[in-house]
């Protein structure tokens, strides 16, 4: 790896490598069927792809960047399974390693870097997509008869969705400077791309302040006001949220990296989330790589979220993104007090 590039555009090539190693690691674990799902909390699971991908990524960026302070979504006690050789990942994104660092942030040491993992954004539409993956429907019925987060209105709707949500799920990785995510990758392990005629899986999208966004091509916002926000976290306050925005259309998906997506892909124009729910790895990567497109991601009162070490994990008061700052005041405006006050207390 070129050692010349400054720390901010390293940590990012190579966040851009191991997220696509830790992509693979999450198809593999569907494709072997054992997802080994757990309860975290309410309305809150992880799977053994979560585990293993946080694994993979925390101990690649931990060997070469070792005072670097890396937060994960699954952080806890440390497994004792030995970690196979090639989850260390020690490559660096060649096309990201050339980039122009920006002048402010030349100087920046590991010590002053804080980097936000959530290993697999989206869990609920991962586990939901592994019904869809067995083709045999005898199978599938008994695999939901066991599972713990899929009702049967979710079960026929999974069944009209053309194999499920998979395409939801992202790999996030978030990189603050004092308090501030200036460069972030939202790998997507389901992403269907052919080339030469070959079946191509996954992509990686990276955002670096004030340099743009790659790994894709941005859209412009649809023409009329579209919205993106939750499938499977949904509450009164979320709702009447949606309500005053006088939006044409509505998009529910899961996961912030993917709702991101929609709006640099011009699929919705505006992310409204009016509650508690989201953490900082869920966001660190999205706002890093919205506003580097020109976009504003901050809680629905029109904050921004710090991302320092010390700062709470849950992003209490909501989220709020949209393409551009116009359309991020609009939505800030249209929400109402009772609404911002509800999530402040
Ligand atoms: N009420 C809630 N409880 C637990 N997690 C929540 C939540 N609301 C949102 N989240 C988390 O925020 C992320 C985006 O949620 P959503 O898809 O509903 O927009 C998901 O991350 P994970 O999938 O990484 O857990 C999800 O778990
Ligand atoms: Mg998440």
């Amino acid at each position: 790896m070129s050692s010349s590039a400054p720390l901010v555009v390293r940590l990012l090539a190579s966040s851009v490598s191991v997220a696509s190693r830790a992509g693979k690691i999450v198809r593999d674990v569907m494709s072997k069927g054992e997802l080994g799902i757990v309860e975290k909390g309410k309305d809150d699971y992880q799977t053994e792809a979560d585990r293993s991908a946080q694994r993979c990524i925390v101990a690649s960026l931990s060997a070469q960047y070792p005072k670097v302070n890396i937060i994960g979504e699954e952080d806890g006690p440390e497994s004792e399974s030995e970690l196979p050789s090639d989850w260390i990942i020690s490559e660096a994104d060649k096309e990201v390693l050339s980039l122009e660092c920006p002048v402010n942030l030349h100087s920046v040491k590991e010590e002053d870097i804080v980097v936000w993992v959530d290993p697999l954004d989206g869990t609920s539409e991962y586990t939901q997509g592994a019904l869809m993956l067995k083709r045999d429907p005898w199978e599938r019925w008994k695999m939901y008869l066991t599972h713990p987060l899929i009702s049967i209105k979710w079960y026929l709707s999974l069944l009209q969705s053309n194999y499920g949500f998979l395409e939801h799920v992202t790999v996030l990785i978030g990189i603050s400077v004092n308090d501030k995510p200036v460069a972030g990758v939202i790998h997507q392990p389901y992403y269907k791309t052919m080339l030469d005629g070959e079946k191509i899986m996954g992509r990686t999208i990276w955002g670096l302040q004030e340099v743009g966004v790659g790994g894709f091509t941005p859209a412009p916002p649809p023409a009329s006001l579209i919205i993106t926000t939750t499938r499977s976290h949904s509450n009164p306050l979320v709702e009447k949220a949606l309500q005053v925005m006088n939006a044409g259309q509505i998009v529910r998906v899961g996961g912030a990296g993917f709702k991101v997506l929609q709006l640099l892909e011009g699929k919705a124009s505006i992310y409204v989330f009016a509650s508690s729910g989201c953490k900082k790895w869920d966001t660190c990567a999205p706002e890093a790589v919205l506003s580097a497109a020109g976009g504003k991601l901050t809680d629905i009162l029109g904050n921004y979220y710090k991302y320092g070490g010390a700062e709470s994990r849950p992003n209490k008061t909501g989220v709020l993104a949209a393409v551009n700052d116009e359309l991020h005041s609009y939505a800030v405006k249209r929400i109402p007090q009772e609404l911002k006050d509800a999530l402040s207390k």
